[in-house]
């Protein structure tokens, strides 16, 4: 079994370029899919999730050729609508292949899809969306079967701004009849980036970042190159990082208009954050105070992906915080490991109150989803003594070689594989 092994107490110094985002990249890969041809995508993290990504797009039919962190994808040899339980269990992001499977194939099957457990995650709205614009879906046997002669723009109300519905409707829309406009859209920057994508493409989208996307049927696409953004998260998760562990660190390739609510918050916890084009510079505070209540919301509020590794921060910042999850039913599963290492944490119902202690402690903990083992990671840089962070599949889904960019930080932290006599 993998681990990470961190000796805590040692502060972040130095300067790390932040990765490209997963969550641009990954509905980008799938929208590759609308147009036959050569496109190029540039700085995809290489994680986990973009592996499987790769192997869905693999079986379809794509021909992908990786240069460092960019990717070319040959398009035009696409043979099967399916995709394989197997591989739709690997992640939620398997669910972006029916948007533009749909649109370029008229037909797509797939399952439910897998991904970290944080809650109920349903997909009635990615699928109510594809019925509006004219798909035909039947599920049987765990099978969703989807078929459309033609699809047809009209007007789709969301009942919730979920990002991976306003995105697969944008890619299932892109050439549809007539216009298509998704209202209550989700307006995360990884939406306005899959938009400047599928614009490159030829497709007529406006109104990403706002809470109307307007989509304008186009009768062909053509590929495109295109580098995905910053990671936002990833970003974030240093930033904090760097605070908890009382430190100094340079963030460079980040849009820290993106990452305006997290760092709203990291402020008041008495770090010093400037930032100055696509540099942020964080430096922590002698004495980290406590924040009083956070909420999780939709963009551009304070992101629930964020919403573990400030549990960390808080847990080591004097007074009572609170924390209220608004988006996951399911997402405080890092809270008895996080209490395990000492943090007084109290759930009460959607919410945690977090009363500061001087400092947590080593102990073997296990992530159970991505953001909660980026929490636990933190948790151990700052503990007093050694914590055993395992679950480590979860933290490769999202973050490139974490242990490599900790190190270079200053970090005691080492992968280990295998079990360690000591345990
Ligand atoms: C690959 C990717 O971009 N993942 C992000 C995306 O996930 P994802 O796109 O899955 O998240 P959504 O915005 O769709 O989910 C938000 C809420 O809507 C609910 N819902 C969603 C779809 C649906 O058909 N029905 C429904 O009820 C979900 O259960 C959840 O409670 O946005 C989340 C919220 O910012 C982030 O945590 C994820 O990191
Ligand atoms: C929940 C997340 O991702 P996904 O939607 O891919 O599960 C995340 O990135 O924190």
């Amino acid at each position: 079994m993998e681990q990470f092994v961190i000796k805590g107490g040692k502060p972040l110094y130095g300067t790390v370029r932040v990765q490209g985002a997963k969550n641009a990249a990954l509905p980008i890969l799938a929208a590759t899919l609308l147009t036959e041809g050569i496109h190029e995508i540039r700085d995809i993290p290489r994680l986990s999730d973009i592996k499987v990504m790769e192997r869905i797009l693999r079986v379809l039919g794509v021909k992908v050729k990786w240069d460092g962190n960019h990717m070319k994808l040959e398009t035009s040899g696409i043979r099967t609508a399916q995709i394989p339980e197997s591989l739709m269990r690997l992640m939620r992001s398997s669910i972006f292949l029916m948007g533009p499977l749909l649109s370029r194939l008229n037909e797509v099957s797939v399952t439910r899809p897998g991904g970290c457990t944080i809650g109920a995650r349903p997909i009635d709205l990615h699928l109510k969306g594809l019925r509006m614009l004219g798909a035909e879906i039947e599920e049987k046997e765990g099978t969703i079967y989807c078929r459309a002669r033609k699809l047809t723009g009209t007007v789709i109300p969301l009942d919730l701004p979920s990002v991976g519905a306003t995105e697969n409707i944008m890619m299932a829309a892109v050439r549809a009849e007539g216009v298509t406009v998704i209202q209550n859209a989700a307006r995360e920057p990884e939406i306005v980036d899959l938009q400047r994508f599928l614009n490159r493409m030829g497709a007529d989208v406006s109104g990403a970042g706002t809470s109307t996307i307007t989509i304008r049927g186009v009768q062909r696409l053509i590929p495109a190159t295109h580098e995905v953004i910053p990671d936002r998260i990833v970003a974030g998760t240093l930033a904090t990082a760097a605070i908890a562990t009382g430190g100094e660190i340079l963030l460079t390739h980040v849009v820290p208009d993106h990452l305006e609510s997290t760092l709203t918050i990291l402020r008041q916890t008495g770090a010093r954050i400037k930032q100055e084009g696509d540099v942020l510079w964080i430096r922590s505070a002698p004495v980290l105070k406590c924040v009083g209540k956070v909420k999780t919301a939709p963009y551009p509020g304070f992101p629930t992906d964020m919403q573990p590794q400030l549990m960390t921060l808080l847990s080591i910042s004097e007074g009572i915080s609170s924390i209220e999850e608004k988006i996951f039913d399911g997402r405080f599963k890092h809270v008895n490991e996080l209490v395990q290492m000492g943090a007084d944490l109290t759930v009460q119902n959607e919410a945690v109150e977090i009363r500061g202690v001087p400092r947590l402690r080593g102990a073997v903990v296990k992530a159970t989803d991505l953001r909660a083992g980026a929490a636990l990671v933190i948790a151990g840089l700052t503990a007093s003594g050694t914590t055993h962070v395992q679950g480590l599949s979860h933290i490769d889904r999202g973050y490139e070689r974490l242990d490599r960019t900790l190190l270079k930080l200053g970090g005691q932290i080492q992968r280990y594989h295998g079990k360690i006599a000591s345990l």
